[in-house]
């Protein structure tokens, strides 16, 4: 088939070079220049494992970007992949939403029928009352509308896509699921997947309802954590033995220092500003959220417990929201380094592949090349990211002025000669 898609970031690039990967014939829209520069030479505008290797093999024949809408014209269908965004409010954002439907009903204006796919994550009723509109407004009314919801991961969005544990199928008529079919059919051939085939906004609350679960499962076990840790409980061995049961399972398991990342806070955030906008409180998801927020400062306060860090140099150890991935979006460093420095503290951060990013957005910290570095001299540790390299970490541990580590991820080696203190556990 031959495929568009509006968006060449995380989710749009990925689907792009995977659906190439399938046989599809697939080109990406997108404002960004260089973005589409990059794709057009091989090459992958974001790290991802798999995705620069499909990208390379792909470019230039099965595969290809462009800044000019027109081509969609072209295709059978066209996914959308903007960002959707939180409003101050936390409310979803659909500006850039509708301004990409716009330019997308100009391009297909007087065309017979295309098949319009959302792919991007939007509360219930968006398709429908936003996206529709907003193409009509471009100049076609001929849309058949769909949504896709999308649940791959960073730092494994390739694999994620290709073997998915299901697929959700949103669409108002028979024409919508035949090609939502029609473009899957090779992916699915392989894959051990459920197909959802539902209406349109049962399919856009799914996401939510997958992102928001979720969540509050972290916040649950990080709130039992918190208990634990009172009694002197491994949380754990306690996660692990009920893990046993298949109604919990054992995946979004791990207490700590909580949820980030470029969903889990905007879409949780989005979906109770929904909630609420129609009169309903969503209770659970609220103190998901405000146990969240909670958990940095209980980190600081059991260092609290064992050095005045005012004046003294701490180390941060860890900036991206979760390992694997460069992403700094609702990463738990922030409030961890925000707590440090109200306390006086001058912090001192290292991560494997965020600094840059980190540096960009937070100069008045100062970086460290290396864990080692980063300990030098310093009064107390704080664990924010379970990169396998923390574990690895020993003698470096001797270098620090007093050896308090206090870990938020369950990841350096419990050891002689360090207070070591686990936030859970
Ligand atoms: N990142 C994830 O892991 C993930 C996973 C599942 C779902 N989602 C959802 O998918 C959607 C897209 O997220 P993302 O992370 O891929 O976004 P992103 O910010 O990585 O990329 C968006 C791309 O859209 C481009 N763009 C902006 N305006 C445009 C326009 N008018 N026309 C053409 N291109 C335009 C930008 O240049 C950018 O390259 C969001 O709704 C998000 O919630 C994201
Ligand atoms: O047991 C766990 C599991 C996760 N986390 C934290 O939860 C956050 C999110 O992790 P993860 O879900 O792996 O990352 P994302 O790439 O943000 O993926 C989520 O958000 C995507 C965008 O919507 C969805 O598509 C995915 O299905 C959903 O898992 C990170 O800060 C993790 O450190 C924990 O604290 N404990």
């Amino acid at each position: 088939m031959n495929v568009s898609i509006v968006g060449s970031g995380y989710v749009g690039t990925t689907i792009a070079a995977c659906f190439a990967d399938l046989g599809h014939e697939v080109v990406n829209v997108d404002i960004d220049e260089d973005v589409v520069e990059t794709i057009n030479s091989g090459e992958a505008p974001i790290h991802e494992p798999g995705l620069e290797e499909r990208i390379a093999e792909h470019a230039g024949d099965r595969l290809r970007a462009t800044t000019d809408y027109e081509t969609v014209r072209e295709t059978d269908v066209t996914f959308l992949a903007l960002p959707t965004p939180s409003r101050e409010d936390g409310s979803i954002d659909t500006s850039i939403m509708e301004a990409g439907a716009e330019s997308l009903g100009e391009a297909l204006a007087g065309k017979d029928d295309h098949v319009v796919v959302v792919k991007s994550t939007v509360v219930p009723g968006t398709t429908d009352s936003v996206v529709a509109p907003a193409i009509e407004r471009g100049g076609f009314d001929g849309a058949t509308l769909a949504m896709n919801p999308e649940f791959l991961r960073m730092g494994s969005a390739v694999s994620d896509f290709l073997d998915p544990d299901k697929v959700v199928f949103g669409a108002t008529s028979e024409a919508g699921y035949e090609t939502l079919r029609e473009v899957y059919e090779p992916l699915l051939a392989d894959a051990d997947a459920a197909v959802v085939e539902t209406d349109l906004r049962e399919a856009e609350m799914i996401k939510y309802a997958n992102n928001a679960f979720l969540a509050s499962k972290v916040s649950l076990v990080n709130d039992l954590g918190n208990i634990c840790k009172e009694f002197g409980v491994d949380a754990y061995e306690v996660a692990d033995a009920i893990a046993h049961d298949d109604r919990i399972s054992g995946r979004f398991l791990r207490s700590g220092v909580g949820w980030g990342g470029s969903c889990f806070p905007k879409d949780v955030a989005a979906i109770i500003a929904a909630a609420k906008s129609e009169g309903y409180d969503p209770t659970v998801l609220e103190a998901a959220v405000e146990l969240n927020d909670g958990q940095p400062e209980r980190l600081l306060e059991l260092l609290d417990d064992h050095v005045d860090v005012g004046g003294e140099r701490v180390a941060v150890l860890g900036l991206s929201f979760k390992p694997g991935t460069d992403d700094i979006r609702g990463t738990r460093a922030i409030p961890v380094i925000d707590g440090l420095q109200e306390r006086g503290a001058d912090v001192v951060a290292y991560d494997p592949v965020a600094t840059e990013k980190m540096a960009e957005k937070r100069p008045d910290v100062d970086y460290a090349d290396s864990a080692r570095e980063a300990l030098d001299g310093a009064s107390g540790a704080v664990v924010v990211t379970d990169w396998d390299e923390f574990g690895a970490l020993d003698d470096e541990f001797d270098a620090m002025a007093e050896r308090v580590v206090v870990d938020g991820r369950r990841i350096v080696e419990r050891r002689d000669g360090i207070t070591y203190e686990g936030l859970t556990w």
